[in-house]
């Protein structure tokens, strides 16, 4: 039987939520006062799009078979991504078997490596890599996970990222991570807000309930220690990304300074395998969380996971939708998985992605039975203001 071949690469952006779930209206809690490497300078302080975290925006990339199949990947990347795709990468793909996913992935890898190896790049590589399994899926009429070796349990369970994790306790999450308000930046003051805020949700929820930080590269070694000894008090499960994520040896120096019973998490901005083997034997940390969009798809995903587990460690992929749903469904040691709280108030369950796709799955009671459809399951929404890259 003749395997089809990818006849199209294409890219498409868009704005406004998506993909790029900073690039939201004005009002909502992501964007609100969240600790920040910035903060430091105090006119950045109060709004991260205010330096540009939504500055890329989404990337859409569509892979098209010549059986008439399409694959559907989406990321942050916005014009320069769509234009990596279009004018330098869709020259490598197209023409390659759709089944050809790892030389795919090592053409790709290796032919922007004078510019690439993490942000951008590999979050193009990434998109593209999306795509390409979701295409396999759709050729073999199967849901990516049984392309990833099948489930290895029967349903998701999620902890839930936003500013309440008391309401998410009701919904049925098995935990609630908050942002971290406050760095270095603002002292002793900023210091005390954040612990009187934990302390404040923990009478709200209960002991048994896990609590954690997203800290957003914001802090340094010696707040990151001082905060993880107060937090201890309040149970926090975890303290997440206190560090600037190319400090891999703040994060081990952390890790032998923080309460033994607390765990130091961190990924979501580190790439590739040789990142992941620095995060974790220089690191020390005891979660990983890769962004499947950002730290080079499944296909590197998979790589990552296995050398994770070599280690002992869990892998839960950061907040990333489907894309991740069908990864964790497929790994013993991806135990739950993040679900991030998209509503401007986190009153309540949206789409993650929205308003990018149809037929996005949420959780219900904080769990999830990943849909049987072929590939991740998603489809575009085609009403959206798609733009191909400019081509001068
Ligand atoms: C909520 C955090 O500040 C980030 O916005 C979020 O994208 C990420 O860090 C996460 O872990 O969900
Ligand atoms: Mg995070």
């Amino acid at each position: 039987m003749a395997v089809p071949r990818i006849r199209q690469l294409r890219a498409y952006t868009v704005r406004g939520g998506g993909a790029d779930y900073h690039d939201q209206a004005a009002g909502h809690w992501i964007d609100d006062h969240i600790a920040t490497p910035m903060a430091r300078y105090p006119e950045y302080r109060h709004s991260r799009q205010s330096f540009g975290l939504n500055a890329l925006g989404t990337l859409v990339v569509e892979a098209e078979a010549d059986d008439g199949s399409v694959g559907l990947g989406v990321t942050v990347g916005g014009e320069p991504g769509a234009w990596i795709v279009e004018k330098h990468l869709a020259g490598l793909v197209e023409g390659q078997r759709v089944t050809d996913l790892e030389k795919i992935w090592d053409q790709l890898y290796l032919s922007t490596l004078h510019y690439g190896r993490k942000g951008l790049v590999l979050n193009t590589v990434s998109g593209i890599d999306l795509a390409l399994w979701d295409l396999l899926g759709q050729v073999r009429q199967e849901p990516v996970y049984h392309l990833l070796g099948g489930a290895v349990r029967d349903e998701l369970v999620f902890y839930a990222t936003g500013p309440r994790p008391d309401l998410a306790q009701k919904m049925g999450f098995i935990g609630g991570k908050l942002p971290l308000r406050h760095g270095p930046a603002e002292g002793e003051e900023g210091l005390r807000a954040n612990l009187d805020a934990l302390a404040a949700m923990r009478q709200r929820v209960g002991d048994d309930f896990w609590l954690m930080w997203d800290c957003w590269m914001s802090l340094d070694l010696d707040y990151a220690t001082r905060l993880a000894h107060a937090a201890d008090e309040y149970g926090l499960r975890w303290i997440e990304e206190p560090l600037l994520p190319d400090d891999y040896w703040g994060h081990a120096d952390l890790r032998r300074r923080m309460p033994a019973r607390m765990l130091l998490t961190a990924g979501e901005h580190e790439a590739t395998r040789w990142g992941f083997r620095l995060l974790l034997e220089t690191g020390q940390v005891d979660i990983v969380q890769p962004d499947v969009g950002w730290c080079g798809g499944i296909t590197e995903l998979r790589r990552i996971a296995a050398l994770a587990d070599s280690h002992g460690k869990a892998v839960v992929p950061h907040g990333s939708s489907v894309y991740s749903y069908h990864f964790v469904l497929s790994r013993p040691n991806s135990p739950f998985a993040e679900f991030l709280m998209m509503h401007p108030d986190a009153t309540e369950v949206v789409p993650m992605l929205h308003p990018l796709l149809l037929d996005e799955p949420v959780p219900e009671g904080g769990r999830l039975r990943v849909p049987d459809r072929p590939g991740f399951g998603v489809r575009l929404n085609r009403e959206l203001d798609l733009s191909r890259p400019h081509t001068h």
